[in-house]
């Protein structure tokens, strides 16, 4: 996550340090406004709307922590740092009770207030952008989360192709939101009020296949004990997305190039041809090109999808929005469940191979493993993604005392957090595979510390 300046407010009666406090946060590209006293603070706040606000308690004319305790509620829209000299667990206990964020005791030092603001400065943005959200934010983000420009660019694409019914393809890494794409594309067309139907190539065998996009006639193979309409019917006036198209057998790959070129096919078994009017969106995560080359994907076909190409980006790609998917999948599964800093900078750091499909997965795990009221750390995040901590998996080499029971321990906690990850947390569903009951599996987590 690249740390971005802000817009911050400092509330301290000490010109001097005002000066100096600023100066330094002024060069890591901050905007700084000072007020020295509780009235021009409320001013300022109020003129500036800065994203973070840094707060000595002491201030005149009082001199005493209440005046700047006191305006801790008004500024609760926005992470404030509490600074002060008196810096004693009983009064940053009462500055958070009044919904104070952080607290840095003077004198402060230039990297920990740099390090204070940064955090503040990334929770700040993403209470915005989840509130924005929750204001349905969602129906203009067409269901596809994600500030960074590639998804804007992507956006942009979807709003002026989904206008038209032309054929087109989504290409991208596995988990990066294809399905989403062509689901956007169907509501941005004027087909949204007709059907949505999504088939997966790859999941039945060609025969199956055909006869599930092309329906087939009664008689025409053992079973087939009446007329049964296609998918392709079934999405009439509406979308079909093709996912992972290059898993199509190239018999299908010929039918399906002639659907494309006029809306007709013919039933399995049957003589008549048929018509339907749908738009056709496929996706795939493989490398067309390649399997055009080897011969195992037709070109005709690919010329045919390819007039038109969407590319959803690997997570990779667009780094700054793991938090905001994060927080979004949290508040879905967690309702006001907030991730720590140390999780957000583990997001960040990790790489995610299976893109947005495994950040999900990871998160809603987590979401339904927390305790309520306590925030989603790194520690629950890793267990959520199975990564195992080396030294707590590793069984104890050779035999010693206590070292069998030590051993035992060690995989049952293993057994356990991988079967409550593989279920998302379902400790019914984990205690199933485990082959154990319910309350057992509780008493387990207890004794081995796992809740
Ligand atoms: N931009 C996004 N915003 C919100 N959720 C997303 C986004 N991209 C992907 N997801 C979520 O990630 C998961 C995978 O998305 P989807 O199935 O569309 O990916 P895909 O590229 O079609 O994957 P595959 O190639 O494996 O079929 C879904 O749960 C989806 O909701």
């Amino acid at each position: 996550m690249t740390d971005q300046p802000g817009r911050l407010l400092l509330v301290d009666d000490e010109p001097a340090f005002c000066r100096l406090a600023a100066a330094w946060l002024e060069r890591a590209g901050h905007r700084v406004v000072v007020a020295h006293d509780p009235e021009q603070a409320a001013a300022r706040f109020a003129e500036t709307a800065p994203e973070v606000v840094l707060l000595d308690l002491v201030m005149p004319p009082r001199l005493v922590p209440e005046a700047g305790l006191d305006l801790i509620p008004g500024f609760a829209s926005v992470p404030v740092i509490v600074m002060t000299a008196h810096a004693e667990h009983d009064l940053a206990l009462r500055a958070v009770e009044r919904g104070a964020w952080d607290f840095l005791g003077k004198p402060v030092e230039p990297e920990l207030l740099s390090f204070a603001v940064a955090r503040a400065l990334r929770v700040a943005r993403l209470r915005r952008e989840v509130a924005e959200l929750r204001a349905g934010g969602g129906a203009e983000d067409l269901g596809l989360v994600g500030r960074s420009p590639v998804m804007a660019r992507l956006r942009e694409r979807i709003r002026r192709l989904g206008a038209t019914s032309l054929p087109l393809i989504v290409l991208g890494p596995t988990g990066t939101g294809k399905e989403l794409v062509a689901r956007a594309l169907h509501q941005v067309s004027d087909r949204r009020a007709g059907p949505f139907i999504a088939v997966h190539c790859g999941a039945l065998p060609g025969e199956l296949l055909e006869s599930e996009l092309f329906g087939h006639i009664k008689g025409a193979f053992t079973g087939a004990h009446r007329d049964r309409p296609g998918l392709v019917e079934a999405a009439h006036r509406g979308t079909l997305f093709l996912d992972e198209v290059g898993e199509m057998p190239p018999p299908m790959q010929v039918k399906l190039l002639r659907f494309l070129a006029d809306g007709s096919f013919l039933p399995v078994g049957g003589r008549e041809m048929r018509r339907a009017e749908v738009r056709i969106v496929a996706a795939t995560h493989r490398d067309l090109e390649a399997m055009v080359a080897a011969g195992t994907f037709r070109e005709d076909l690919f010329f045919r999808l390819k007039g038109f190409v969407m590319r959803t980006p690997a997570l990779a790609e667009r780094a700054d929005d793991i938090s905001l998917l994060a927080a979004v999948f949290l508040q879905r599964v967690a309702p006001g469940a907030r991730l720590t800093p140390d999780a957000l900078s583990w997001l960040a750091a990790r790489d995610w191979p299976g893109n947005v499909r495994e950040l999900r997965a990871v998160v809603e795990t987590a979401g339904a493993l927390a305790t309520e009221g306590e925030g989603v750390d790194a520690a629950l995040l890793r267990f959520a993604a199975g990564e195992a901590e080396e030294e707590q998996e590793a069984p104890p080499a050779g035999a010693g005392p206590g070292q069998l029971d030590a051993a035992i321990a060690a995989l049952e906690s293993r057994m356990l957090r991988q079967a409550l990850a593989e279920t998302g947390g379902n400790q019914s569903e984990a205690a199933r595979r485990l082959g154990i009951s319910r309350p057992g599996l509780i008493k387990k987590m207890a004794r081995l510390g796992l809740r």
